[in-house]
């Protein structure tokens, strides 16, 4: 049978992040994709216009239709909004079992638009994060949700065992939004540090990045993969796409979902 995904997150109406992102990622990797929206904004490549986050029912409810019939073998969450859809969707992944779970806490666009409340900062640590099989934070997450300062290797160990000391029995500190010339991200399961690296690319087209990172994890956990061969093919789904820009809009980009599938295919 096909692996089922599933996404708990929120609409992209210009594509390249959320929802949008999550699927055409589950498309490319052969999963049959599902979703669950949590919330829906007005965005395009320029910033995000406008936010309407969807009644934490609205969430729970596309949970329970698609877990009682289709059935899901690997599941994220992204944007969730509110600390009342944090709580919801962490009860319904527990109640349907929707593991393996990646976690992307995305609190901020790349645009700079804040995309959790504040409150739901705390709900996240006390009820996602323990569930997550990976959860997998940017830098100025990570250093939200630890209260340290991320600028050094040993400062970024330290969060990534906080993380684990969390609950989630792996975290991914992704490096994206740091200043070294190669995107290093570390990764952490409790006993073993890794680093993941990839050449740094100079492109503003980076909108979704984190968003198509996480869906493809999701992808590969679906499929069989390990936690650390799922973060290590996915950091190769994001690299390409990355690598080889659609250049559309007037602001940060999105990445391109189809250069992996193609690179493979003209091997
Ligand atoms: N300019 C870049 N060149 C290469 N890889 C990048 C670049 N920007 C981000 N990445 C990679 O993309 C993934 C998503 O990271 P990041 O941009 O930090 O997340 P987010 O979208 O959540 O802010 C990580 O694997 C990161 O290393
Ligand atoms: C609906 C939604 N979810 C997530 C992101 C974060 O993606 P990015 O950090 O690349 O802007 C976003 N911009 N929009």
């Amino acid at each position: 049978m096909i692996a089922r995904t599933l996404t708990i997150a929120g609409s992209d109406s210009g594509g390249g992040a959320g929802i949008q992102a999550d699927i055409k990622t589950f498309q490319e990797l052969e999963t049959f994709g599902m979703s669950a929206i949590t919330a829906i904004t007005a965005q395009n490549t320029l910033g995000v216009q406008k936010v309407y986050p969807l009644a934490p029912e609205a969430a729970a409810e596309q949970i329970h239709s698609v877990a009682t019939d289709l059935g899901v073998d690997a599941t994220k969450t992204g944007m969730l909004a509110t600390a009342d859809i944090v709580k919801t969707v962490a009860q319904k992944i527990r109640e349907f079992g929707l593991f393996p779970l990646v976690v992307d806490p995305v609190m901020v666009s790349t645009s700079g638009h804040v995309l959790l409340d504040e409150d739901a900062r705390i709900v996240y640590k006390k009820e996602l994060i323990p569930l997550a099989s990976v959860v997998t934070p940017n830098l100025p997450e990570a250093e939200v949700l630890t209260g340290l300062s991320l600028a050094d290797p040993d400062s970024r160990r330290q969060a990534a065992r906080m993380f684990v000391e969390w609950g989630a029995k792996a975290v991914v500190i992704k490096g994206g939004h740091g200043n070294e010339s190669t995107a290093d991200d570390l990764y952490y399961d409790g006993e073993e540090f890794s680093v993941l690296s990839a050449p740094r690319f100079d492109t503003k087209q980076t909108h979704g990045t984190g968003c198509t990172f996480s869906a493809a994890i999701t992808a590969f956990l679906a499929k069989g993969a390990s936690t650390y061969d799922a973060v290590k093919q996915a950091k190769e789904f994001i690299t390409a796409a990355i690598s080889h820009p659609l250049n559309l809009g007037r602001g940060h980009g999105p990445t391109n979902h189809f250069a992996y599938r193609h690179r493979r295919e003209n091997r």
